[in-house]
């Protein structure tokens, strides 16, 4: 089983200082959506973001990549054949554990209304099934849960995928656009470049992925 941890993952509701804000407020409004679980999305919300998080608005509210990252990884083979295990941990300390089985909308607007659904309910179940469940727990905590725990970093020791792959390995990826983890993560668990540049967490996962397929022999 390849465990794949989106840590730090940028993915929150609009923060208590922010939900007072008129235009927050108006965009709300316009799009009968309760701003106690509008998602923060700096996509729409940049030069606000910006107001209250000087400096902050490149990094701030990203569910985008996560939409891309779980729209890339949920339908690799890899997940098909049942090999892969996908929690995303956010920036707050929440966990989404993701059923493999579940199938994402593929408009990233209704992903939107699904997530906020899901800050709501903190479970999606649709006949009977969880598709997605939501529980508060720190990145530590979650990674503890690993037996072979590898953290990918541009800043990490270079080596080659295939060198670092192993059944049952959990490998996490960091969840933001900019910046480094905000868990210490460097203290308990040795770190891995993959490449010479920063990639996006989707490419990343996918590279991830694919060298694990071919690991079990699926490709
Ligand atoms: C888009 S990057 C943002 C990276 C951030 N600027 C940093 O310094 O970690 C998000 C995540 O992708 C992964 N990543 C990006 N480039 C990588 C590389 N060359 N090697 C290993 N992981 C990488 C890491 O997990 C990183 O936390």
């Amino acid at each position: 089983m390849l465990n794949i941890v989106i840590g730090d993952a940028e993915l929150e509701t609009i923060p208590d200082e922010m939900r007072n804000d008129p235009v927050l407020r108006r965009m709300a409004n316009k799009n009968k959506k309760d701003i106690n679980y509008m998602l923060l999305d700096s996509n729409y919300m940049h030069s606000i973001i910006e107001r209250y998080y000087p400096g902050k608005s490149n990094r701030f509210g990203r569910p985008d990549i996560i939409y891309i990252f779980l729209e890339v990884a949920l339908e690799s083979i890899l997940n098909k054949s049942g090999n892969l295990r996908i929690f995303i941990h956010t920036k707050r300390n929440k966990v989404i554990e993701i059923n493999p089985e579940v199938r994402l909308p593929k408009s990233y607007n209704r992903f939107q209304g699904l997530i906020e659904d899901l800050f709501r309910k903190n479970r999606i179940v649709y006949n009977g099934n969880t598709l997605l469940d939501m529980y508060d727990m720190d990145l530590l905590s979650l990674l503890s849960r690993f037996n072979n725990v590898i953290v990918l970093s541009p800043h990490g020791e270079k080596n080659r995928l295939n060198n670092i792959i192993s059944d049952d390995v959990c490998f996490l990826i960091g969840g933001f656009s900019e910046g480094d983890y905000i868990t210490d993560v460097y203290k308990k668990y040795k770190s891995y470049s993959i490449f010479n540049e920063e990639l996006t967490i989707w490419s990343v996962g996918m590279e991830v992925i694919t060298e694990y397929e071919r690991f079990k022999g699926l490709l």
